[in-house]
């Protein structure tokens, strides 16, 4: 199997008053391309900053992160704006991340003409994303507040596949959709996974959802990796005494 990306011990501590604190402590992990990989843990214990570290939102205070074998947290400039188009990330909350200003399709848009493609063929490529998505070219005029959670969030992931990523982190992409909605953007993510070969990191509470969806799963508990390997056999079988009382908590 190809690894896509690698991520060697990373560190991060935040000092709040000039008290430190620390939220990711000596995190190592690689991905397969085409893999779905579970992050959970309970709040708090660091998920969310190793995909803030990984698409440079936040800088570590030690480690590596190599995609295609390139280390890529050091890279400035036009490189760099080149590898991060490899790796998007899909937040919890769609609306947020797009300008409330601008229609979906112009945020579709937005990053495929920085990129520096024409207006006509972004615009072309908007309206195939959109299909992909399984919504209809209406919701490219349509503005964030116009459209309900489940819809913007498949709007979040046509701009997200926008420029054809390797990789892409859900970070409680679905937590805030009811149940339905959560299995259709689920299905979607992994036919996705499936046609493009996408690898995927999913960050998330719900055990059970891992479970259904994930190749691979890495229990975190307090900035640390303290268990991992396939869902079933986690769920079945949890060693450690976190994963035994999150395992508890669920089923
Ligand atoms: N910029 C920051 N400044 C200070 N502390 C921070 C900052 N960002 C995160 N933290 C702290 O680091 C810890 C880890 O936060 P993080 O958001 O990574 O957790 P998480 O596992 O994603 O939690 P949740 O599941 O609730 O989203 C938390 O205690 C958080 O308060």
């Amino acid at each position: 199997m190809q690894t896509v990306l690698e991520v060697k011990d990373l560190k991060k501590t935040f000092y709040k008053n000039k008290v430190p604190f620390v939220a990711v402590d000596g995190i190592s992990f690689d991905l397969n391309r085409g893999e779905c990989l579970g992050l959970v843990g309970e709040s708090g214990c660091g998920k969310s900053t190793i995909a803030r570290i990984i698409t440079q939102l936040t800088v570590p205070d030690a480690g590596n992160v190599f995609l295609d074998k390139q280390e890529i947290l050091s890279l400035k400039g036009r490189k760099r704006r080149e590898i991060y188009t490899k790796i998007q990330m899909v937040f919890q909350t769609p609306q947020d991340s797009f300008d409330p200003r601008c229609t979906l399709g112009d945020g579709i848009m937005e990053s495929m003409i920085n990129n520096g493609i024409r207006r006509k063929q972004a615009k072309e490529r908007m309206y195939q994303l959109l299909d992909r998505v399984e919504l209809t070219p209406e919701y490219a005029i349509r503005y964030p507040h116009e459209v309900s959670g489940g819809q913007c969030q498949r709007a979040a992931i046509a701009r997200a596949l926008a420029v054809d990523p390797q990789l892409i982190i859900c970070d409680e992409a679905t937590s805030a959709l009811d149940v339905t909605i959560q299995a259709q953007i689920m299905a979607l993510l992994k036919r996705l996974q499936r046609e493009k070969g996408l690898s995927l990191v999913l960050i998330c509470h719900d055990l059970a959802l891992v479970q259904k969806v994930c190749d691979r799963v890495l229990v975190m508990y307090k900035g640390r990796i303290i268990e991992q390997g396939v869902p079933d056999q986690i769920i079945q079988h949890p060693k450690a005494d976190y994963t035994k009382i999150l395992v508890d908590s669920v089923f």
